[in-house]
């Protein structure tokens, strides 16, 4: 398999005061499902983006980083030191899990007083508030977590990740079911964490929610690194791959043959219905109304074949 931008990319540094985070050769596998597969990376201060489609192991990263989930093989080191049975990594950590791991009949004040306890802080309360205001639910915290909203909610689950004051912020599909004001309020919150110096990965399978917050994005496919680099390089080599669609028109033949000469147009096949491959999705869309106006044709329909998630990413795993 060949690995996209991975080959650009740098190999993982050795541990230094500025890694934060380091995966080496770290595998982990359920039985006989391979979940992750031989990842290698490190991360410094800012935010990265680790995005992936369902289950190619974003989540088992995440644990593995927190020290929840023991490596198969390899070794995850955190603030330079071995994450797994060593529960000092867990004052450097903080992990905001996909489930809705909160207690409905908690306050946020509690939840997060509960977690400064479990954490063994020597002023439980100040620290609860203090994460509370960072995260700006102060006016809501003495009110059940179970009547916030999906964004308050969220906010709450990082105020009891947040209550230790960690250097490294995991957090595993926050925008997930977030409106389009949530998602920006939890966007100010993140960049606001990241410039105060924080190690943040923010796992997602949507490309997209990760622009303007993550520069740097790791792609995983399968349990594999597929690519990793700067989010516009990734975006270009996702948007710019080859596009495939169906056409329905008045004259599917005609239109073939005049589609043949288009630079844009790589390949056709005239079945029962019309299949291009469109080598620049831009140039296409610009030249084909041109082009069967030209030639006299009825555009009916237009439809990609292949753009769903999995599509993007198989592209990329085997450029
Ligand atoms: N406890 C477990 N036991 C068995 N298999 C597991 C377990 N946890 C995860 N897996 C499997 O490992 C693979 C990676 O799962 P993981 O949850 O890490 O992926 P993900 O990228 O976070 O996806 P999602 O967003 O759907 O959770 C999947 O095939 C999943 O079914």
């Amino acid at each position: 398999m060949s690995v996209g931008l991975l080959e650009a990319a740098a190999p993982a540094a050795p541990a230094s005061s500025a890694t934060a985070v380091e995966l080496r050769n770290v595998s982990r596998w359920y039985g006989n499902v391979v979940a992750v597969n031989d990842i290698s990376f490190s991360l410094g201060a800012g935010i990265t983006g680790l995005l992936g489609p369902n289950g190619a192991g974003k989540s088992t990263i995440l644990h593995m980083i927190a020290g929840f989930l023991a490596p198969s093989a390899g070794e995850v080191r955190v603030a330079g030191m071995t994450a797994w049975k060593n529960p000092e990594v867990y004052r450097h950590v903080g992990l905001v899990p996909e489930r809705e791991a909160v207690y409905p009949f908690l306050t946020a004040y509690e939840f997060a007083r509960m977690n400064a306890r479990l954490h063994g802080l020597p002023d439980a309360d100040a620290a609860a508030e203090r994460a509370v205001d960072t995260v700006d639910l102060r006016g809501a915290m003495h009110r059940r977590i179970g009547g916030y909203s999906k964004g308050m909610r969220q906010r709450a689950k990082i105020a009891g990740a947040l209550v230790h004051d960690p250097r490294i912020l995991l957090l595993d599909e926050p925008f997930n079911g977030m409106d389009p004001a949530q998602r920006m309020q939890m966007m100010s919150l993140l960049k606001r964490l990241a410039d105060e110096g924080r190690t943040i990965l923010i796992s997602s399978h949507i490309l997209e929610e990760l622009d303007q917050l993550a520069n740097n994005v790791l792609v995983v496919v399968a349990g594999r690194l597929a690519a990793s680099g700067h989010f516009r390089e990734i975006r270009r080599l996702m948007t710019d791959r080859p596009h495939t669609y169906t056409l329905s028109s008045s004259d599917d033949r005609r239109l073939a043959a005049a589609l043949m000469a288009e630079p844009s147009v790589q390949g056709l096949e005239l079945g029962e219905v019309l299949t291009v491959r469109a080598g620049d999705r831009g140039s296409f869309a610009l030249a084909l109304p041109r082009v069967a106006r030209a030639a006299g044709v009825t555009l009916y329909e237009l439809r990609p074949t292949d753009e769903s998630l999995e599509s993007v990413f198989s592209y990329l795993v085997k450029r």
